[in-house]
């Protein structure tokens, strides 16, 4: 019986995994699905293949497991976040393909509202920037462009969800019409002080109240799975954003602890503690997860390009077949040779925020070679990881102890200790590497008292490997230092 089956809703995939008792993962199955892109800058998923995808892994996962839906004791779900869904609370009919997070369709939406000057309120309520990233303005768009939509859901006809919200529906029949709090304070309509939808920011985007989800804590038993749906009647009693759902996957329970995922961007966030803490980096304030009533919150930075700068070596420099194969490559060389790349494809992220910056290689020299462009490419990833954790640091006044790692990417140990040796402290990476389900199934199965507390939880975690700094400090300095001046020659390249 002791099974937690966690659901972890990708931006590209539908995966579903099976833990036991122990935190150990007894089966996984996954499913892609389609991108759809029908303009340039807008990104959509269809919700009812989000969905298929997502019920038929779960089935798959199960059976891989060799489990019957009776031994589940309970589904946690994690996502995409962001991501915007609106749907017929009658036929549960989504009225518009998903919008994906990625999707700059209201970027100019997001523009009128900061010259409005409403940057400031948003900011602190929300504890987020005003940017068409998030679920707000995505919604009002699908509001504002759908024939009778706006109408309608005034009427209360219809539900908007982000995708956690989509699936707990689907999971329940349409009984469930709920989000938790880690989602919701990614929707720019969110309070992450008071812990409710706000009236003032519904009002300044035109969202009638009645459209959205109530809200509930992320680990709870909500209900149970539609009769038809498995072969037994499962509850579902967690859910999270899937960076979230990392952090508390890997047990950062306390204020100072951080976890980053390396895949085709890096993910950081750092546990702040009970209170909100506001950035002076432009970093996002968030609430990493609500138990019993009380959150918890997080500071979160991303890097936009991390993984993907060494598919650019596979794929535009071709100079390696694979991206397993940058570690070779890279070694065979003692160091960069002082050449710095900013993988500044498209502009900088926090905390420099400039989106005229453009990739810069500097330091070329004629002994240059292959195998130095590959480290710097590496190194790069490092770096920008570091600036937002030294942003991080000065905005919660927290000195870091560890990172704990996650991600396609923390395959690379030259990488790994490279990170180590900037920040100066150990870089740890977890036995179980599927951090963002494990989360969702901790978060599932304390509602149902699989386990007992977050200590015990703590307790599960288990280092694979540590990676410990080797560098001296003055030179870590001075590398962060050359960073530093090729990052300045990266920005305000292309007009604005
Ligand atoms: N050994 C490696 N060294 C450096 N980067 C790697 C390595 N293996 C995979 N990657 C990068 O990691 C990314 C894939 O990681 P993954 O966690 O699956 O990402 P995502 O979830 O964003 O798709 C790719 O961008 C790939 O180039
Ligand atoms: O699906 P992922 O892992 O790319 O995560 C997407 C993030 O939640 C977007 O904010």
């Amino acid at each position: 019986m002791s099974h937690i089956l966690a659901l972890d809703q990708g931006t590209t995939s539908s995966r579903a995994i099976v833990f036991d008792g122990s935190a150990t993962i007894c089966a996984i199955a996954q499913r892609e699905f389609r991108q759809i892109f029908p303009q340039p800058g807008w990104v959509e998923h269809d919700g009812l293949e989000i969905w298929a995808t997502q019920v038929g892994v779960a089935a798959e996962a199960l059976t891989r497991a060799g489990i019957s839906p009776r031994e589940v004791m309970a589904i946690g779900i994690t996502n995409q976040r962001e991501t915007t869904l609106l749907w017929d609370r009658h036929s549960g009919e989504p009225l518009y393909n998903a919008i994906v997070w990625q999707d700059r369709r209201t970027a100019a939406l997001c523009d009128r509202l900061k010259t409005e000057g409403l940057e400031p309120l948003f900011r602190q309520k929300t504890g987020l920037v005003l940017d068409a990233y998030f679920s707000g303005t995505k919604l009002a768009w699908l509001l504002d462009n759908i024939p009778g939509a706006r109408d309608r859901a005034e009427a209360g006809e219809l539900a908007f969800g982000t995708v956690d919200t989509w699936l707990a529906w689907n999971l329940s029949g349409g009984r469930l019409h709920i989000s938790d709090a880690s989602n919701a304070s990614r929707t720019l309509l969110f309070n992450i002080t008071t812990l409710d939808w706000d009236d003032e920011l519904l009002a300044i985007l035109g969202i009638p109240r009645v459209v959205l989800p109530q809200l509930v804590d992320s680990s709870a038993v909500y209900g149970e799975t539609a009769g038809d749906l498995f072969a037994a009647a499962i509850p579902i009693a967690g859910m999270a954003g899937d960076q979230q759902a990392a952090l508390f996957g890997q047990a950062c329970g306390t204020a100072g602890m951080a976890k980053n995922t390396y895949g085709t961007g890096c993910f950081l966030l750092m546990h702040c503690g009970e209170r909100p803490v506001p950035s002076q980096h432009n970093l996002l304030t968030t609430v990493a997860w609500q138990l019993a009533g009380r959150a918890d919150y997080a500071l979160e930075g991303s890097v936009f390009v991390a993984g993907a700068a060494v598919q650019w070596l596979r794929d535009g420099l071709g100079i390696i077949r694979s991206s397993n194969e940058v570690e070779a490559l890279a070694a065979s060389v003692p160091d960069s040779g002082e050449v710095c790349l900013v993988p500044a494809f498209t502009g900088l992220g926090a905390p420099h925020w400039d989106p005229y910056a453009r990739g810069t290689i500097v330091g070329i020299t004629r002994g240059t070679t292959a195998a130095h462009i590959a480290r710097a490419t590496l190194e790069s990833i490092a770096f920008q990881s570091a600036d937002l954790l030294t942003a991080m640091e000065a905005d919660a006044g927290i000195t870091l102890s560890e990172l704990r790692v996650d991600g396609g990417a923390t395959a690379n140990a030259l990488l790994m200790q490279f990170q180590a040796d900037l920040l100066g402290v150990p870089v740890v990476r977890p036995r179980v590497s599927e951090t963002t389900a494990l989360g969702a199934a901790y978060l599932a199965g304390l509602a149902v008292g699989l386990w007992r507390d977050r200590q015990e939880i703590a307790g599960h975690w288990q280092a694979d490997r540590v990676f410990s700094p080797t560098m001296g400090r003055a030179q870590a300095a001075e590398l962060r230092g050359r960073w530093e001046r090729a990052v300045e020659r990266s920005r305000a390249w292309v007009a604005p």
